[in-house]
């Protein structure tokens, strides 16, 4: 049993809630709140995750209804004091159109939803999200999404570039056309991530693929330690 506090927000249309909670409750045996959207009480979690699926049907743009939830206002003062989230695709869509990570997310370039697993390089082993996989891992890890190509103005990325923000990019190929191959990035201090790939259905001992295990891994050795 783990003492790590994780935090789940469900927003009407979240579909991946359950997913992530049978992880880090179910596999990692971690204390685990579900968060309806319209909650503001985050205290004493450690990590909150922003989970998969289609809040509010994806109305104009994945995510763009779900920043202006009540809970919202409360995961960016949990931001401002140093904890952690991690927004897992629409989860990753809804930080972004928070302000809480730069750039955006869009349309596919194949105008496609693609459901696929594709194959990752893992950027940085330093953050608290991929201490546990090797330097230099290539992994695989399911994705499921339409709105999935990361783009950003000429400045955000040099940024994002130089200062390591890039965490996960797709390898070899980008399957939905994103810039500079992005699926997943941080916050200048690390402790925000979001990426489109599902880490949370590549966990159960019974599923395909399992590449994501060692992410809830790291979380758990980086806080504990
Ligand atoms: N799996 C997801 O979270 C899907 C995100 C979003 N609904 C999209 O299609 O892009």
């Amino acid at each position: 049993m783990s003492s790590v506090k994780f935090g789940i927000v469900v927003f009407p249309g979240s579909n991946c809630d359950r997913d992530v909670a049978w992880v880090t409750r179910g596999l990692l045996g971690c204390p685990t709140r579900l968060i309806w959207y319209a909650e503001r009480d985050l205290s004493g979690l450690d990590v909150v995750v922003l989970p998969g699926g289609f809040s509010y049907g994806d109305y104009l743009r994945c995510g763009a209804i779900a920043r202006f939830a009540p809970v919202m206002g409360s995961l960016q003062e949990h931001v401002a004091r140093g904890g952690y989230v991690l927004g897992i695709c629409n989860g990753f869509q809804i930080l972004t159109e928070a302000g809480l990570l730069p750039g955006a997310l869009v349309r596919n370039a194949n105008l496609h939803f693609i459901c696929d697993r594709v194959g990752l390089r893992i950027e940085r082993q330093d953050l608290l999200w991929t201490g546990a996989y090797p330097a230099g891992a290539t992994i695989t890890l399911p994705i499921a999404h339409g709105e999935g190509r990361y783009t950003c103005d000429p400045d955000t990325l040099k940024q994002l570039q130089d200062q390591g923000q890039i965490v996960f990019r797709y390898d070899p190929v980008s399957p939905n056309g994103s810039l500079d191959q992005i699926a997943g990035l941080c916050s200048p201090s690390g402790r925000v991530l979001g990426l489109m790939p599902h880490p949370e259905r590549a966990a159960d001992p019974d599923l395909p693929g399992q590449d994501g295990i060692p992410l809830w891994q790291s979380i758990l050795q980086g806080l504990a330690a």
